[in-house]
Parts: C-alpha cells; structure tokens; sequence
C-alpha cells in the first residue's frame, strides 16, 4: 500500500473535460480538484501531458493529475493533434472541416493522455485512451470543443449527438481513466488523515 499525503489534485482550466472526468471516476479514486491553466510545451503528446504534470505538481506540491487532449486527422499525420485547441478557437468547426477538403480521407482520433505525478520530484506516468472517427460538419449542441465535428466509428452521431453516458462508453477519455482507474487498484492507494493515519482507498 502507497501513502499519499492528501487525494490527488486534477488540475485543469477546462470546466467541461473536469465534468466528464468526475463523471467517468466516479468515486473510484481519492480526488480532488484545482482550475489552473497551465502553460503548455509542443511536442509530442505524451511529453506535453507530463510536462504539464511536472509544473502541476509543483504548483500543488502533491499528487497531481492533468491530462492533454489531441484531436489528430490522418490526412495531416496526426495535426492539429495537440494544437487543436487553438485551431479550434481561431478557424471554427467550418475551419477544421476545411482544412481536408483537399483530401478524401476525412479519418481522425481523438487521443486523451493523463499524466499523474505523485510529487513534485516524482516522474510521471502516463495513461493514453484513444477513439478512431472522422471529421465531419457540425452536427449537435455546441457544449464542449470539438464534439459536433467528431463522429466515432461505428456510430452515426457524433460525440455532441450522443447521451453523455454513451459517448463515455467509447470515447478517448473513458479509455484513459480506465487505465487510471486500474493503476489505482492496483497500487492500493491510502490518503493519509488529520490524524496522520492512513485510510484505504
Ligand atoms: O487546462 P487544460 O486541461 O489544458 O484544458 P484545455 O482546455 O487547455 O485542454 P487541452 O489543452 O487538452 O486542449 C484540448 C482542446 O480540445 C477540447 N476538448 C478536450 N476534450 C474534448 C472532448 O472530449 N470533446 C470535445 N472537445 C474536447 C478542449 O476544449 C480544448 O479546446
Ligand atoms: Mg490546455
């Protein structure tokens, strides 16, 4: 059994991924949670989400978890991947469409990377959820980034279309908590109390 000094603290500016994140986790794990928009690196996705781990848990000077979301078209080897957030806010759901109209291969996934860092010394680990789909016109309520232009292969609505709890069956960020989730079993997790004494997660 592990002992962590309080819950781990999900840091996060982003009011809708922490929705879904409570959602999905239910009461699964000791958490916790800070609205911070930390600075981002570019790079590759998994350095990114650790990187914002490591500058989290300075921040908190305890357990931390982020995550980094990527929205990746096949036509442009996997761009705007990390950047899509601000395609996303400079070019519109029209723009992102646009930008494969050269191409027949609308393809695309959505990647989901969590990174959860014990402390501010400790190198974090990552946890990658991934949802294969394709890009189309938006379709849906506008609530959360990206989710009209996105539909998930297998189904006919896209991410915006569906009940929260279908599109939490299958989407990249499920498939990561999962992992998540099956670290924490697995490590057996004790938040340390008031009293000093360990509680079993
Ligand atoms: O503070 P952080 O956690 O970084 O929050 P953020 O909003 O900056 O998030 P990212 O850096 O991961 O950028 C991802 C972009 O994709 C959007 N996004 C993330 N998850 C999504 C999902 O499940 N469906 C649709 N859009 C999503 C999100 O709103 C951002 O515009
Ligand atoms: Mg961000």
């Amino acid at each position: 059994m592990a002992v962590l000094p309080r819950p781990v603290t999900f840091v996060t500016g982003n009011a809708k991924k922490l929705e879904e994140t409570m959602a999905i986790l239910g009461d699964s794990i000791p958490f916790q949670s800070l609205k911070l928009d930390l600075p981002e690196l570019q790079g590759e996705p998994e350095e990114i989400s650790k990187e914002k781990a490591r500058l989290a848990a300075v921040e908190v000077n305890g357990p931390v978890l982020v995550e980094d979301t990527c929205l990746c078209f096949n036509a442009l080897n996997g761009l705007p991947g990390p950047y899509i957030k601000w395609f996303l806010q400079k070019t519109g759901h029209e723009g992102l469409n646009n930008l494969l109209k050269a191409y027949d291969d609308k393809s695309a996934y959505a990647l989901c990377v969590f990174s959860l860092a014990l402390g501010p010394h400790v190198e974090p680990v990552t946890f990658v959820g991934k949802t294969e789909g394709r890009i189309v016109p938006a379709r849906g309520p506008a609530n959360f980034g990206w989710d009209p232009i996105f539909q998930p292969d297998g189904y006919e609505l896209t991410y915006a279309e569906m009940p929260h709890e279908e599109k939490h069956k299958i989407s990249h960020r499920s498939r990561a908590l999962a992992l998540v989730k099956a670290h924490f079993a697995a490590a057996n997790y004790a938040v340390q109390t008031s009293s000093g004494s360990p509680s079993e997660q």
